[in-house]
């Protein structure tokens, strides 16, 4: 499958693709992205930010040396039966685990053929800065195995999911106090559910063992609201965003999503919920770039068409309601207003950030801008929500997870009955009072009780726009961009964990 996108396009898509909106003849996107070696590695690009911030405190050099540091770091190869001849095939994996300031430390498994220890390294460093930006009390990790899932079945798939857990198992990389994983690219609940299921097997008597993981499926302890969670915590930074009138002056965009045009790279999990909620609100979706090719409509496509198209297809080839374009990355260049990274890192990069038209990045994606395409939008006025604050939904919502399975019962099954009952009591009073009767539509609007999803995404919301306002303030104080101040916020309250308690 992989390697029909590395041929040359036929001639067709390339005719078709002359009538693009970019205006340049596409390329085929190469898979895994191959910018950010370019520009050095996705973990030297991490120290880069890190370094730029730690400039702009006045913590001593060893603590900061001792807060950029990867703490711990496991290198897994592990043997699984494959196929119908029952051969092994031998998978590695990784898990670092990058500061124990707190703990447990926390972070998603990606199943990547691009799934390196560097990569890993640097998205368990970004989980660190992350957690400390959403106050949410973790320290960092990631986890990854080198693989691509869609050249495995579901039951090759659980086979190496459980032989992957048993390992990081075997070397006390993974419980509900000390490293707890959760969904990344390549995986979700159904991983997630596997890995519960191993950890499980091997301590049956602990009462706490469904707290090892997040991102779980409801039915067997997961949350209400994690798997559109990163998605949603995109949307609302960009709500915050556009309602922020330093943002709009920079940007000169008017208030409001509605109307605004979004161009999303990347349509699994975090894209699709990215786009969806952007779509709800009135935004128009105008391009979604799969890995295998687009679709671009200038008034706006349906996320959850589309994506049903996408799930049944593998690509947006055939798709009606848009024109096809056979690439990616130059979808990022599209005149819009808001762009949405949800893929890989390194995508936005120096060879095309000149190029780049939106006047809002929010990274969905980890890592998805080099500092040299970040210096070069700076100058040009794009204004970019940075990963570490921009998809911090995911874990927060992942800590709601956490506190769920360790009080083993769901949020709001205490209080929404009785809140329902309150209020129900307080409107009849009203009725009385006032000598009028309320409708049974806003009777239900009054007295509705929250549940789980609402309490969850309530959570969601709030640390959202207090950690944007947090990080904006920051980056105003500091006169600074958000991405810098988004490490100086996470650095410092790193560093202040440690100052308090003595390395
Ligand atoms: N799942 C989560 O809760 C979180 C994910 N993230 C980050 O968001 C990004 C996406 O993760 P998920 O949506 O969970 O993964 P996913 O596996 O659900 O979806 C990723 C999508 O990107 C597509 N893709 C791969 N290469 C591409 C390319 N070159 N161009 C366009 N599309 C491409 C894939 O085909 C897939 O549909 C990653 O960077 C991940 O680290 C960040 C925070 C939390
Ligand atoms: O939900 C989590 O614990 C981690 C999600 C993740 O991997 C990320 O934010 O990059």
């Amino acid at each position: 499958m992989l390697s029909n996108l590395t041929k040359p396009l036929s001639r067709s898509l390339v005719s078709k693709a002359n009538a693009n909106p970019v205006g340049r003849r596409f390329k085929s996107t190469p898979f895994p992205s191959d910018h950010s070696n370019a520009e050095g590695t996705f973990l030297s690009q991490v120290k880069e930010y890190f370094d730029k911030a730690a400039g702009l405190t006045d913590y001593p050099q060893g603590l900061l040396k001792q807060i950029e540091t990867c703490s711990a770091m496991v290198e897994v190869s592990f043997p699984v039966k494959m196929g119908d001849n029952h051969d092994y095939q031998i998978f590695h994996g990784w898990r670092a685990e990058h500061s124990h300031h707190r703990l447990p430390t926390k972070g998603g498994i990606r199943y990547s053929e691009a799934v390196d220890e560097q990569e890993i390294k640097a998205l368990a460093a970004l989980m660190t800065y992350k957690c400390a930006v959403v106050d949410v009390p973790f320290g960092g990790a990631k986890g990854g195995v080198k693989l691509d899932p869609k050249k495995y079945t579901a039951n090759e798939l659980e086979a190496i999911t459980k032989a992957y857990a048993q390992a990081l198992i075997d070397k006390n990389f993974i419980s509900p106090g000390l490293d707890v994983p959760a969904p990344d690219m390549g995986t979700g609940p159904r991983e997630m559910g596997w890995i519960m299921q191993t950890y499980k097997a091997a301590y049956p008597s602990n009462i706490d063992a469904a707290a090892c993981i997040t991102g779980k499926p409801v039915s067997h302890g997961g949350i209400r609201g994690r798997t559109t969670a990163t998605g949603l915590g995109v949307f609302f930074c960009l709500k915050e965003a556009l309602r922020t009138p330093y943002v709009l002056e920079k940007t000169g965009l008017t208030g409001g999503i509605e109307g605004k045009k979004v161009v999303v790279q990347g349509f699994g999990n975090v894209g699709f919920y990215a786009a969806k909620f952007c779509h709800k609100a009135g935004a128009k979706v105008i391009a979604i770039a799969e890995y295998n090719g687009s679709v671009y409509n200038e008034n706006g496509v349906d996320p959850d068409d589309a994506f049903e198209f996408f799930r049944k297809n593998k690509t947006f080839d055939g798709y009606t309601k848009g024109k096809f374009l056979p690439t990616s990355r130059e979808v990022l260049e599209i005149n819009c207003d808001v762009l949405i990274p949800a893929a890989l890192e390194g995508e936005v990069n120096a060879q095309n950030a000149e190029r780049i038209k939106a006047k809002i990045i929010v990274e969905a994606a980890n890592g998805p801008t080099t500092p040299k395409a970040e210096a070069i939008m700076e100058k040009n006025g794009v204004f970019v929500i940075p990963d570490l604050l921009a998809n911090a939904g995911g874990v927060t919502v992942s800590y709601f997870e956490w506190l769920k399975n360790l009080s083993h019962m769901r949020f709001g099954r205490m209080t929404k009955r009785y809140e329902e009952s309150k209020w129900a009591n307080l409107v009849t009073s009203l009725e009385k009072s006032s000598k009028t009767t309320w409708s049974e539509e806003e009777r239900k609007l009054i007295s509705y009780g929250a549940g789980e999803e609402e309490l969850v995404n309530s959570g969601l919301e709030e640390t959202m726009i207090t950690s944007f306002k947090e990080v904006l303030d920051t980056s105003i104080a500091k006169k600074t961009n958000m991405r810098t101040a988004a490490y100086v916020v996470a650095v410092s309250k790193v560093a202040n964990t440690y100052l308090d308690l003595g390395l």
